[in-house]
């Protein structure tokens, strides 16, 4: 296990789970619980968790991103509602309260999604920056969430596919965040030599 450089900074990270059957208990959300794991797995921060369980309606999404931002999340991750159904909003939630788009977020994880499934490009995710908060779309089936975040390892757990989590602690430093350490055995982030403290 990596130890970490320097003692890590807290961070509030957004988790929100969007899906209509999960937020009305028709099944279990396994959204929330899959961020929080895979989060606390990775980041050597002590992290405060903001969750949020909710439909897939585009303006209580957006609400929701807009009070999370509010609040100080440095990261919010979204899971669910990024396909073509018409209660997919997820997208277009996010875009109408960005700052700036993200795009190699999405294009990065499509190009991940596709090593695991065929519809992968069924996913419409974006990420956008919002003042000093990154807002991340994942796709709403909960093995995604690992999937995506920490990319495409061999048996031998070599790197075959970089997850997108690796390029988040400098985004975070690039937007005025804290600075996020990784545990490398999960996800190895990358920041120039000048930036690494
Ligand atoms: N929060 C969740 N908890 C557990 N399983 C989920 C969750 N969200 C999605 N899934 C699973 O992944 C599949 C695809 O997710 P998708 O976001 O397309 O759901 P959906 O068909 O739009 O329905 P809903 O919004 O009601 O979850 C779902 O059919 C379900 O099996
Ligand atoms: N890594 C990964 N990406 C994935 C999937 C998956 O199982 N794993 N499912 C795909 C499917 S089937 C769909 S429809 C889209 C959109 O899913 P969402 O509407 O649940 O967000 O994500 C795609 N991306």
């Amino acid at each position: 296990m990596t130890q970490p450089a320097t003692t890590p900074e807290p961070v509030t990270i957004g988790i929100v789970s969007v899906s209509d059957r999960a937020s009305s208990g028709t099944y279990q959300d396994k959204g929330l619980p899959a961020l929080h794991d895979w989060l606390k797995r990775a980041l050597h921060n002590p992290i405060t968790f903001e969750p949020r369980l909710i439909p897939d309606e585009q303006e209580r999404i957006s609400a929701t991103l807009v009070e999370l931002a509010g609040m100080g999340c440095s990261l919010i991750l979204t899971t669910g509602g990024t396909g073509p159904s018409p209660r997919d909003v997820t997208p277009e939630a996010t875009l109408a309260v960005a700052d700036k788009e993200m795009p190699g977020f999405g294009e990065q994880m499509r190009r991940i999604s596709l090593h695991f499934v065929p519809t992968a490009i069924l996913s419409r995710q974006v990420a956008v920056v919002r003042g000093s908060s990154l807002i991340i779309n994942l796709p709403g089936q909960p093995k995604a969430i690992a999937e995506t975040l920490e990319g495409l390892k061999d048996g031998a757990g070599e790197q075959l596919v970089p997850g997108i989590f690796a390029a988040v602690p400098y985004c975070i430093d690039l937007i005025g965040g804290p600075y996020l350490q990784t545990r490398d055995a999960v996800c190895k982030a990358f920041r120039p030599k000048s930036a690494a403290r």
